[in-house]
């Protein structure tokens, strides 16, 4: 499914946090959201899933506008991973990786194998069955975080929303979770702090500065030492990795 967000502005009060916003995601493409902490990809992101509502602009999920779907048939299609979501303690790893299967059944509705089938997917996919019974308040950090991408995962969506989805992860789980996304049959927007991850596993990359897009394009168009100075205020080589062409960063602590 497509995701286009047109000229979208919000803030609070005074202060403006997205000024005009436009962006197209084709189906199946994985974009990264890349900026400095405070540059609205929190917010930018929010507000593409209908979790908060423009002060002027809109977003489009597969040629419909959020703002006329209902948040039921909304969720049966979208999914957001949030920063270090909460969970109510007293559940375990299979309890909470069920929640996502919660726009799919009416209230009368058994759990089906459907149900059972997507849950089971997810847990595998983020390598979580053998803790399938732990109680969710005894994991780490790490874990936590790959059960609540189960649970995205479960809901089946065709979009999925992930805030920094690798904070957290040990380097093979932050390589296998953005692999799962970018592998999906999905389209995937995902705000990340590492530009090496972004460059290796997204399509395209928005770069936020300030609220506002300051660019937009292949991880080999955007991700420049010149980007790298200006924007993230480090200094930078830029180059081609070997194996994928992508382009590497190197920081220099100078
Ligand atoms: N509800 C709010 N009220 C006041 N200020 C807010 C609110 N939500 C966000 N902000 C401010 O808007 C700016 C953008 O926040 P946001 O969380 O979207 O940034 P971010 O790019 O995701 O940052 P980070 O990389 O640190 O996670 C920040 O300066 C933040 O303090």
């Amino acid at each position: 499914m497509s995701v286009i967000a047109e000229n979208l502005h919000w803030g609070v009060k005074r202060k403006t946090i997205v000024s005009g916003v436009s962006l197209t995601v084709a189906p199946g493409e994985t974009l990264g959201l890349i900026g400095p902490n405070g540059s609205g990809k929190s917010s930018l992101l929010r507000l593409l899933a209908g979790l908060r509502t423009p002060v002027s602009g809109r977003v489009e999920i597969n040629g419909q506008d959020i703002a006329r779907v209902g948040r039921k048939a909304l969720s049966r299609q979208i999914a957001f991973v949030q920063q270090s979501a909460a969970t109510d303690t007293n559940v375990t790893v299979r309890d909470v990786v069920r929640l996502g299967r919660t726009p799919h059944r009416s209230a009368l509705a058994g759990w089906s194998a459907a149900d059972e089938a997507a849950v089971a997917n997810a847990l595998d996919l983020v390598d979580m069955v053998e803790r399938r019974s732990q109680p969710w308040q005894t994991l780490s950090g790490g874990e936590r975080q790959r059960v609540h991408i189960a649970r995205a995962l479960a809901q089946t969506p065709n979009v999925m929303f992930l805030d920094e989805p690798t904070n957290h992860l040990d380097i093979h789980h932050q390589i296998e979770i953005l692999r799962i996304v970018r592998d999906l049959d999905l389209t995937s927007i995902v705000a990340l702090h590492d530009l090496n991850l972004a460059a290796m596993f997204c399509d395209r990359i928005v770069v936020l500065e300030a609220g506002a897009v300051r660019a937009c394009g292949t991880p080999d168009a955007v991700l420049t030492r010149d980007l790298c100075r200006e924007v993230f205020r480090v200094a930078a080589d830029v180059s081609g990795a070997p194996d994928t062409g992508r382009p590497h960063i190197r920081f220099r602590a100078e």
